[in-house]
């Protein structure tokens, strides 16, 4: 299929809102709704698979999270009844993507442009059997978010969505200028997916393995030592990805990492708390994967990929 036209305008009757689905009314997919929503060109669609009452958002303050708001989205649980998108934004866990094809093999979704706003490296790979590459925008969120119960959502730290220097990221840019959502359009986008990669394989490993909170990661020495023996790791096997880190990624992220309130809790940290199975696979089993493929040594990563496998409630592969 080709591509839409670089604004996704084209045969956009006038004055008419742009559709764009989010897929999946979780933290990521609830905070990027709510913030699109903001639009008035925009009507924001948020499918579930079951049904949620609606959406509210808050952000976690100093002194506690702000009063709920009511978002403008239509929630959708039965992918037959959506009218035609411009855009999807795939806001589910990376292992669910692969049972996205009732919603991203709809007439409904066949020329929308579709922005994969997952952690991982892999979001072209994860999308090929749905889209031609040429629709598919990898996003980089550094938004953190969690999902209170079905519909409700607080955003826990402060960030943006970067997005590659092409056609498809201006566009989703532009989509986004009118709303509080920032969004960059990077040049080195690879560099950057692969930082924030080091971000997972730091943040989220260690947090779900000691069960600490983001910022301790960055203040307990012993635990900056961990994570700059993974960081090593990302550096070496990004570069054999043409991907250039800084030598002081290290220090910087978890300077960082310790600035940040107590309150914020890794994604995976949620998933463990929450009995849901854990994204490892895609975060340091990917860098895994890469690393065996490039006869890179990893063995941090490795270690980091076994101890998740075994904590995860839900394993990737059970044992016999
Ligand atoms: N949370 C965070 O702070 C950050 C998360 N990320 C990344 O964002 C991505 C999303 O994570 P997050 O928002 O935390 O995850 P959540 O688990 O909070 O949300 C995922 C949502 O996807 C829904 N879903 C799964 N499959 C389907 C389907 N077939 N149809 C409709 N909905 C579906 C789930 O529904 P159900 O409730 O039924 O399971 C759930 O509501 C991940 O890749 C994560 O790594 C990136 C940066 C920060
Ligand atoms: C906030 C951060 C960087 C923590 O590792 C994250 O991306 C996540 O929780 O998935």
């Amino acid at each position: 299929m080709p591509p839409p036209d670089s604004s996704a305008e084209a045969g956009h009757p006038p004055g008419a809102p742009r559709r764009v689905l989010v897929l999946g009314a979780g933290a990521i997919g609830g905070l990027l709704g709510a913030r699109l929503a903001e639009s008035p060109a925009l009507d924001v669609l948020v499918a579930a698979r079951r049904s949620i009452p609606g959406l509210t958002f808050s952000r976690r303050g100093p002194t506690g999270d702000s009063p709920p708001v009511t978002v403008p989205v239509t929630p959708v649980v039965d992918p037959a009844s959506l009218p035609p998108l411009e855009w999807v934004v795939v806001a589910t866990k990376t292992y669910d993507t692969a049972r996205l094809g009732a919603w991203l093999g709809t007439p409904a979704t066949a020329g929308a442009r579709i922005l994969v706003a997952q952690n991982g490296v892999e979001h072209r790979e994860r999308m090929a059997p749905f889209a031609d590459p040429t629709r598919v925008v990898p996003a980089i969120v550094t938004y953190g978010a969690e999902r209170r119960g079905p519909g409700r959502v607080v955003q826990t730290l402060d960030g943006l969505v970067r997005v590659p220097a092409d056609d498809a990221g201006r566009d989703f840019a532009r989509l986004a200028a009118p709303t509080s959502l920032r969004v960059e359009v990077v040049e080195d986008f690879v560099a950057a997916l692969w930082t924030k990669l080091a971000y997972n394989v730091v943040g989220n490993s260690l947090t779900t393995i000691t069960d600490l909170p983001v910022r301790e990661l960055g203040r307990r020495p012993e635990l900056r030592r961990i994570a700059a023996a993974l960081v090593a790791e990302v550096r070496a096997v990004a570069a054999t990805r043409h991907a250039t880190l800084p030598p002081e990624l290290a220090e910087s992220m978890l300077d960082e990492f310790a600035a940040f309130p107590a309150t914020v809790r890794s994604s995976m940290w949620q998933d463990l708390h929450a009995g849901r199975r854990f994204e490892h696979d895609a975060i340091s089993g990917a860098l895994v994967r890469v690393a065996r493929l490039n006869k890179v040594d990893a063995p941090f990563s490795q270690m980091a990929t076994d101890l998740l496998e075994t904590l995860s409630p839900v394993r990737a592969s059970p044992s016999p």
